[in-house]
């Protein structure tokens, strides 16, 4: 697809460690559109953080062809193209909340007016608005990392990258940072790439869903997803999500019966 936001070509990566090469990715080829939700989905150490790493300039790989908005991933860091979500919220405990959105923005060297602005913009958009005086130990561990997406998204990049934002929450709090998200995601026209564990999580946040698997990690299916666009929680009893979640759960199973 010409035009593609991320755009990979038989992409590989081997990690040399002292206890031999890691073929951390093999082969993985995909282009992902402007504005399409896209989930990795696999089990441990099949290359999901690895391949989100290489999208984000932060791994190179060693073979193959990876572009972001046309740009080599470095290219594409420094001209800030995306925001990266870790699963971790990582804000600074000594900043406030505000203060901790505010952070790229400073390093960027926006204006003080329009620090203060995108500031207010973005937590609002992730409906912290009355939070930005508060420290991160007063903020529930959900409000937290909705405050990473605030600084993930102050800048406004046109790509989102997350790497398991919502994995260590429990799960009610994740099923309302989904709807959050999705919510969010139309709202804003980002493209978003995703990584998680969870097949729920995957199929309902997803326009698309990437299933990989380990040694060599690899993709082994990339699922389209039938959902409309608006999806209440309650989708997940629809027929159509069960068997996009039925496939998923196939296409891991296959992978592993590869290994
Ligand atoms: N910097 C590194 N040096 C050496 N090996 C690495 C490095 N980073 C990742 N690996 C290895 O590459 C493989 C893929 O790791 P990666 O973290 O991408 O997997 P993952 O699918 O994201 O796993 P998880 O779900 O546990 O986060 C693993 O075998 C891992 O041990």
């Amino acid at each position: 697809m010409s035009g593609a936001v991320v755009s990979a070509r038989d992409v590989d990566l081997t990690f040399r460690t002292n206890d031999g090469p890691v073929h951390a990715l093999s082969g993985v080829n995909l282009d992902i559109g402007k504005g399409e939700f896209v989930s990795f989905i696999g089990p441990s150490g099949c290359g999901k953080t690895t391949f989100l790493r290489c999208i984000a300039g932060l791994e190179t790989p060693t073979g193959g062809k990876l572009t972001v908005n046309g740009m080599s991933p470095d290219e594409a860091r420094r001209a800030r193209a995306y925001g990266y979500v870790f699963q971790a919220a990582g804000l600074y405990p000594w900043r406030t909340i505000g203060g901790n959105v505010r952070l790229p923005l400073e390093i960027m060297g926006f204006s003080k007016e329009e620090q203060a602005r995108r500031v207010r913009d973005t937590l609002e958009l992730v409906d912290l608005g009355g939070f930005e005086k508060k420290y991160p130990w007063q903020l529930s561990g959900g409000m937290q990392q909705r405050a990473s997406i605030a600084r993930a998204l102050s800048f406004d990049a046109d790509i989102l990258l997350m790497d398991e934002p919502f994995g260590a929450l429990d799960e009610i709090v994740r099923d309302r940072l989904n709807e959050e998200l999705l919510d969010l995601w139309a709202r804003t026209g980002k493209t978003v790439g995703f990584v998680t564990h969870s097949i729920p999580e995957a199929v309902y946040l997803s326009t698309r869903i990437v299933v990989m698997s380990p040694r060599p990690g690899r993709i082994t299916d990339v699922i389209e997803s039938p959902l409309p666009a608006e999806r209440p929680l309650d989708i997940r009893d629809s027929r159509e999500f069960i068997e996009v979640a039925h496939r998923v759960r196939e296409g891991l199973r296959a992978g592993h019966i590869d290994e």
